[in-house]
């Protein structure tokens, strides 16, 4: 039995004058925890030293609504007693507990009702679920309509009993030694090699340990870090902005008519409030009726003040790039935000009311739409897509528009947002006169792709099964 380590030769000194012992008094004795008592069990029982019992019991607990009945009876029961022989449907029905009771009464066969009058039958002795309500306890054959009823709650405590067997005895009789042993090796011992000397804990190498769930960052937000990782690489600012907007940024400030389908209730959510119109909404409008004092004719028809004051959940960040700009006049300007954008979405795998953009925008003396489809191929391909293609697209706010997709092994080419060179009619009202690239591409669609997910829910569900086996390293480079 040389393999014994220290621990489990306590447990058996301990156990063999007492020949059986719980688990409680074994680690009492060992000055340990139930836990690790247990485990030193278990490893004796292996040898055949000892044999561990496990022991549950299950115990009741009555809930408040279970407490309440005990005291005044069950609902049924308490209907019972509050009339004589009959009463009408109608009254029966004005009792608080008639919702729950009137089912049980007849069920039970308490009362009959003909013609709307409840009729006591004459027999309703107290059935097994009132027994067991006074003094819920294992066995009973009323718990399973008590649990049901959630009227009690069930406990199930766990206990071992640890007893010594034979070949354990004989082994504490023959003389076991206790000599420490040592987990841990100093810098000392093995430099002057006493660690020769030393007891060492031997260790099974086939036993797998328990598994440790240790705290992480999650999968999603890996992918959103790496994101801005990337962007802050690429030499670009973050933006910052709020998630209520008025349709005028949302919307009017990106020339989005104001019967534009996107804008409508079923699209987008609306919010109760209103924002005051920001200085300089009057030349918004003005590009909205006649294309202010540019070259464009805007839209025409009428405009009006008070669709741009409603406030909206923003339903894409391009507004802050907007809101950027104005206060960031001056080229060169290379800034990105990435938050969660929403709008009114039925849910499938593939769409959700809430999720992830990354928008970005590049300002600068002389910069074309060759740059802008470099920046957002430089962008895919760090971010680990190889294959980027362009369609073309149409956006009310730039002119031209792209759509970037990917391809993906086994998906084909996805689509994965928009992007194009921002109108004049978006940056006249502002003074804006160098060229604008600008992108809002979905980030959710790219961590899909990443994690290898069918659901984009899986995403935003604290699915713990999914975060426990999600590694928690970063992709190699
Ligand atoms: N805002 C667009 C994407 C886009 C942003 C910027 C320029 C062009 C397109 C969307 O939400 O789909």
């Amino acid at each position: 039995m040389a393999d014994l380590t220290l621990n489990e030769k306590k447990l058996l000194v301990a156990l063999a004058p007492l020949g059986e012992a719980g688990a409680g008094d074994l680690a009492a004795a060992l000055e340990t925890t139930e836990e690790a008592a247990v485990q030193y069990a278990n490893l004796c029982a292996e040898h055949g030293l000892a044999a561990v019992e496990r022991l549950s019991t299950t115990t009741y607990t009555l809930t408040p609504e279970g407490e309440e009945y005990r005291e005044h009876g069950l609902p049924e029961r308490q209907i019972y007693e509050s009339f004589a022989d009959a009463i009408s449907m109608k009254d029966l029905q004005a009792h608080p507990l008639s919702r729950i009771g009137i089912g049980w009464l007849r069920k039970k066969g308490w009362v009959a009702i003909t013609k709307g009058v409840a009729e006591k039958t004459g027999e309703a002795p107290a059935g097994e679920d009132e027994i067991a309500l006074v003094d819920p306890k294992d066995g009973m054959s009323g718990i399973a309509d008590l649990l049901k009823r959630n009227l009690v709650e069930e406990h199930e405590a766990v206990s071992y009993r640890v007893a010594i067997t034979p070949a354990g005895r004989a082994l504490v009789e023959a003389g076991l030694d206790l000599v420490e042993e040592t987990g841990t090796l100093s810098r000392e011992e093995i430099i002057t090699g006493s660690w020769r000397e030393a007891k060492l804990r031997r260790y099974s190498l086939e036993t797998p340990p328990k598994r440790v769930y240790p705290g992480k960052v999650h999968p999603y937000q890996r992918i959103i870090d790496e994101v801005k990782r990337v962007l802050l690489d690429m030499g670009f600012v973050e933006m910052q902005g709020e998630i209520v907007q008025s349709a005028f940024w949302d919307f009017d400030a990106l020339f989005q008519p104001q019967d534009h389908p996107a804008r409508e209730m079923q699209d987008t959510f609306y919010l109760d409030q209103t924002e005051p119109m920001p200085e300089g909404w009057e030349r918004v409008r003005d590009m909205h009726l006649c294309g202010g004092e540019t070259t464009s004719t805007g839209w025409g028809g009428v405009w009006d003040e008070e669709v741009a004051q409603k406030c909206v959940l923003r339903t894409h960040t391009t507004p802050l790039s907007v809101q950027y700009l104005i206060s960031h006049p001056k080229p060169p300007v290379k800034a990105f935000a990435l938050g969660r954008v929403y709008r009114r979405e039925a849910i499938d795998p593939t769409h959700l009311p809430e999720f992830e953009q990354l928008e970005g925008i590049v300002m600068d003396d002389g910069v074309s739409f060759r740059h802008l489809l470099g920046f957002l191929k430089e962008f895919y391909n760090r971010m680990g897509f190889d294959e980027v293609r362009f369609r073309p697209g149409y956006f009310p706010y730039t002119e031209p528009s792209v759509e970037p997709e990917v391809w993906v092994d086994g998906l084909g080419w996805v689509e994965l947002g928009g992007a194009g060179i921002f109108r004049q009619e978006v940056t006249a009202p502002w003074g804006i006169e160098t060229p604008v690239l600008a992108w809002g591409l979905g980030i959710s669609r790219i961590a899909m792709l990443r994690l290898g997910l069918k659901d984009l829910r899986q995403l935003y569900r604290s699915d713990i099964e999914w975060l426990r086996e999600s590694p928690a390293i970063r992709r190699q480079e």
